[in-house]
């Protein structure tokens, strides 16, 4: 058992101290937001995460988990320092490390002994190096971990016990050592590399793992245009055990905290040592596209969309999460609403998260059925088990004009020939059934 303190209670750093916590470490999480450590320390959960709300009430209960806005109370016994604050994009798409920096000056001020400082946060190369300067400058002696994260949301308890790789990158041997047997109870394959290398996997993970959706986002338009079928083609590729069957879901492009984030980053990390990442900036500007890409077709099938009721149909950038972050629902709807609609929008669990983002005009519903009631057309932007479920008679039913916009392929091509709908969707052929001509504005 060791005694961990972990600085931001965010996806990360709440799932990583919930989960040292179950496996017998004693967490000290601490935080800047005085009510999210509040609500934490009665057992209230600040975002929609499967399964972490019973993992953190059974080890508060346990007294293995504590939240506190006390930086003193937190590090005063810690053995082990995480980092595990946000690094969001600024204007120029380089990461902003002020959180970073403000967490490492935190640690030289009130640590009182000789600790490892981890850092989980998605950090540019070198910044470990920097991170270690502060806070040795104050007389501390600190050694320095880069331990990438690399859980999914939605799924983050099961990645941080089942992930496929837990990489530690470290300059000293015995630090490196206390932070694999910290993880030992995972079960999971540990690689060790320097602490520059440990920065890098973390981008070029992400990086590749983007170009693999921009890619087949690309040949998904090209299916369009030919008349092949997406899903078959990602399938018969995904076989070939060189390629993969992940990450070759086709869509209206990836969101999230992490993608467009990182992929940014890595442009400006590339531009800062002269190299123009070209590759790379041609998947951000393929997901830019994809995002807008079934608005457009909306606008040209249309004509005008003025006056038009739309329901978008799942706000959250993926299923299984509250998080609206850079979600394709936000690009979607502002430019909707420039063309002049009026849209009812519906998400099982992201509303309150989506209405901090999204303009006022939009009107939200956690009633899928009230979303759709005469909509003159629908656009499914997240696969989440409820709008895959629906059936195509509900939009057949409810609608208007039942013009379907899939951006996720939730319904096979012969499913929905059976029903008096008009479906659009991505890389495959369109199904033009409607019962009356539609009316063209
Ligand atoms: N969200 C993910 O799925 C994911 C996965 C892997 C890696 N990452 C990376 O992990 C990092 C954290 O991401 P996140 O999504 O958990 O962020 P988040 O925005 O959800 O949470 C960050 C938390 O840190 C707190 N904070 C900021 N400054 C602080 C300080 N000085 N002291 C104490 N608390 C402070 C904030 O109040 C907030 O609660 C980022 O670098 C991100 O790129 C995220
Ligand atoms: O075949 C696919 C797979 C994903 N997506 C989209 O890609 C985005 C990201 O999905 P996912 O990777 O499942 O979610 P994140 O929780 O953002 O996780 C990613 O970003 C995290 C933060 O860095 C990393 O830790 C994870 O390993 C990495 O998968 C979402 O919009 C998905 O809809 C697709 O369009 N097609």
């Amino acid at each position: 058992m060791r005694k961990i303190a972990v600085i931001g209670t965010g996806y990360v750093g709440l799932v990583t101290g919930a989960c040292f916590a179950e496996i017998g470490h004693q967490v000290k999480c601490l935080d800047i937001d005085e009510k999210k450590i509040y609500d934490l320390s009665k057992g209230i959960i600040p975002f929609y995460e499967p399964g972490l709300e019973d993992l953190v009430k059974e080890n508060l209960e346990n007294n293995r988990l504590f939240f506190t806005t006390n930086s003193s109370f937190a590090f005063h016994d810690a053995e082990v320092i995480y980092i595990a604050v946000g690094t969001p994009a600024k204007e120029d798409g380089s990461s902003n490390l002020e959180y970073i920096f403000r967490a490492a000056n935190n640690i030289a001020k009130y640590a009182t002994k000789n600790v490892i400082v981890v850092t989980k946060s998605t950090v540019p190369v070198g910044t470990n190096e920097r991170i270690k300067e502060l806070i040795t400058m104050n007389g501390l002696k600190v050694e320095v971990v880069s331990n990438p994260e690399f859980l999914r949301e939605g799924q983050a308890i099961n990645d941080t016990f089942r992930g496929d790789r837990i990489i530690i990158g470290s300059d000293n041997d015995t630090a490196a050592t206390v932070i694999e047997e910290i993880n030992q109870h995972f079960h999971v394959k540990v690689i060790h590399t320097d602490i520059k290398s440990a920065e890098m996997i973390k981008y070029a993970s992400n990086a590749f793992l983007a170009t693999k959706i921009s890619f087949i986002n690309e040949i998904s338009t090209i299916c369009e245009k030919l008349g092949a079928n997406i899903e078959d083609v990602a399938y018969g590729m995904g076989l070939d055990s060189r390629i993969g069957t992940q990450f070759l879901k086709a869509g209206i492009g990836y969101g999230g905290s992490c993608f467009p984030k990182d992929t940014k980053s890595l442009v400006q990390i590339a531009g800062n040592v002269k190299h123009k990442f070209d590759l790379l900036e041609a998947v951000i500007n393929v997901n830019n596209k994809q995002q807008v890409k079934l608005v457009e077709q909306a606008m040209a099938r249309f004509g005008n969309l003025q006056g038009l009721n739309v329901a978008l149909l799942g706000l959250s950038f993926k299923p299984n999460t509250d998080d609206v972050r850079e979600s394709a629902s936000i690009v979607m709807t502002n430019r909707l609403l420039e063309e002049g609609v009026s849209i009812t929008a519906y998400d099982p669990v992201a509303i309150e998260k989506a209405k901090s983002v999204l303009p006022s005009e939009v009107h939200f519903t956690k009633d899928i059925v009230e979303a759709l009631y005469l909509a003159d057309m629908a656009f499914i932007i997240t696969d989440w088990d409820e709008i895959k479920r629906l059936p195509l008679s509900v939009y057949e039913n409810m609608m208007r004009t039942p013009v379907i916009y899939d951006g996720r392929n939730c319904y096979s091509i012969e499913a929905v020939k059976q029903h008096r709908v008009e479906y659009h969707s991505i890389g495959r052929k369109s199904v033009k059934n409607l019962k009356n001509e539609v009316v063209i504005h």
